[in-house]
């Protein structure tokens, strides 16, 4: 098989027999062009996009003491490999709100991810990875394309749509009817980032408010959100983008909690839960999934690593699924992130990156790269299937 083929989807479920591939296409292939560390994929990404982007996608907040933290935090913990498993067959599918997935990895919302790519339409080529591979992509309210659009490149893969709150009601409203007319199979709403924490490099190159403001398509194609401009976007895009600005962040409150799981009948999900206390009383308030992250450390600078919080979330979540990001840079790191309790794990950084260098052909690198190593660690460390994957197969490191 050629790599970057449709039948893709057809090997969903031999995740390891990308290392077949690489070999089998050697110097010709896949080599040359994709890079096969994460330390290659950063410095190529970062040759590769204009350096206001680089900065924003890389950067996070103040000295970025927590986004260190949240990717050291895998190398305290080492797995326990079993022998005499004869695990020659893995199974790494999941169960997510009644739905089957190929594996438990999704790609995580990156706003602005659109410029992300050479032709600028990121969210696009995002979805067409999605297709791919069948791994998930969370849809970002920021988008340059609006979601109708980015919904239609799905294929069979179910794809989730992050909602950033607005202060405006019925704007949130209108996001969330269109993600469900659209075909979403989830709402996934983020907590951390009504307001846009203390980043310094995206302070040091100034760009960051010209970046946010190509990627307002969900906003500019909304009849409410039309409904409250003076004039059309199209003719006077400043206004917009000043409209925008002024109702993008909402500070909610768990009075409001209510309203929104009155949107809709889909799964909702909240993004950003780090204290048991949070997770349970979201899950007493109906929500249908937790999802523990820090946000990359992009937020808050001086939180604990994200992989440290997980366990006790997932416990006070008490069944529900729990979804997990923040550091996860290989597919060892998605072992222990399951290990500890996550239901599914969510890819940043690193496929923001595989679409930087290639499109659509470097996210479905990044995420073949990601679950090869991940189902070949399973058939080495002896766990065939993700319930054997638990807190045994770990122990800290000394
Ligand atoms: C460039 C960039 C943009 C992001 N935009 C969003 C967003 O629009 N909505 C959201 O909920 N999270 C957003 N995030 C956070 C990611 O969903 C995820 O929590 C984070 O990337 C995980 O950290 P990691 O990339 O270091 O693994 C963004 C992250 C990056 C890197
Ligand atoms: C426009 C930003 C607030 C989007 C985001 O979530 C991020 O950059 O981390």
């Amino acid at each position: 098989m050629t790599f970057g083929s449709h039948q893709d989807q057809n090997d969903q479920t031999a995740f390891g027999s990308y290392q077949d591939e690489i070999y089998a296409n050697g110097l010709g292939g896949v080599m040359p062009r994709f890079p096969m560390t994460y330390a290659e994929l950063e410095a190529r990404a970062q040759q590769a996009l204009a350096p206001s982007v680089w900065s924003y996608v890389a950067g996070g907040a103040g000295d970025e003491r927590t986004q260190r933290a949240n990717v050291a935090a895998f190398e305290r913990w080492g797995l326990l490999p079993r022998m005499f498993v004869g695990a020659a067959e893995r199974d790494l599918s999941v169960e997510l709100f009644g739905m089957r997935l190929p594996s438990p990895v999704f790609m995580a919302p990156v706003g602005v991810i659109g410029l992300c790519a050479q032709d600028g339409y990121g969210d696009l080529a995002t979805a067409r990875a999605a297709a791919r591979t069948g791994v998930p992509m969370v849809a970002s309210t920021l988008s340059v394309d609006p979601m109708e659009q980015v919904a239609m490149e799905f294929g069979g893969t179910p794809g989730f749509f992050q909602l950033y709150t607005p202060t405006d009601r019925d704007l949130a409203a209108s996001l969330v009817h269109r993600a469900v007319a659209a075909g979403f199979k989830g709402i996934v709403v983020t907590l951390d980032t009504w307001i846009t924490g203390w980043r310094p490099r995206d302070l040091s190159t100034g760009n960051f408010p010209q970046l946010r403001g190509h990627c307002l398509a969900n906003y500019t194609s909304d009849p409410v959100f039309r409904s409250r401009l003076q004039r059309p976007p199209e003719e006077d895009p400043r206004a917009a983008v000043l409209t925008w600005a002024q109702l993008f962040g909402n500070p909610l409150t768990w009075a409001d909690l209510p309203w929104l799981r009155s949107l809709t009948d889909l799964p909702l999900i909240v993004k950003g839960i780090c204290h048991p206390d949070d997770a349970r009383r979201a899950k007493d308030n109906g929500v249908d999934g937790i999802y523990c992250s820090n946000h990359g450390g992009r937020q808050a600078n001086g939180g604990l690593p994200a992989l440290d919080l997980l366990p006790a979330v997932v416990e006070a979540a008490g069944g529900l699924p729990v979804l997990f990001d923040s550091g996860i840079r290989s597919g060892a790191d998605i072992i222990k992130a399951l290990a500890l309790g996550a239901t599914a794990v969510g890819i940043g950084r690193p496929y923001a990156y595989g679409l930087a260098l290639g499109g659509t052909d470097g996210i479905v690198h990044v995420l073949r790269s990601l679950l090869a190593e991940a189902d070949l660690i399973m058939a080495v460390d002896g766990y065939p299937t993700l319930e054997d994957l638990n807190r045994e197969a770990l122990q800290p490191v000394a």
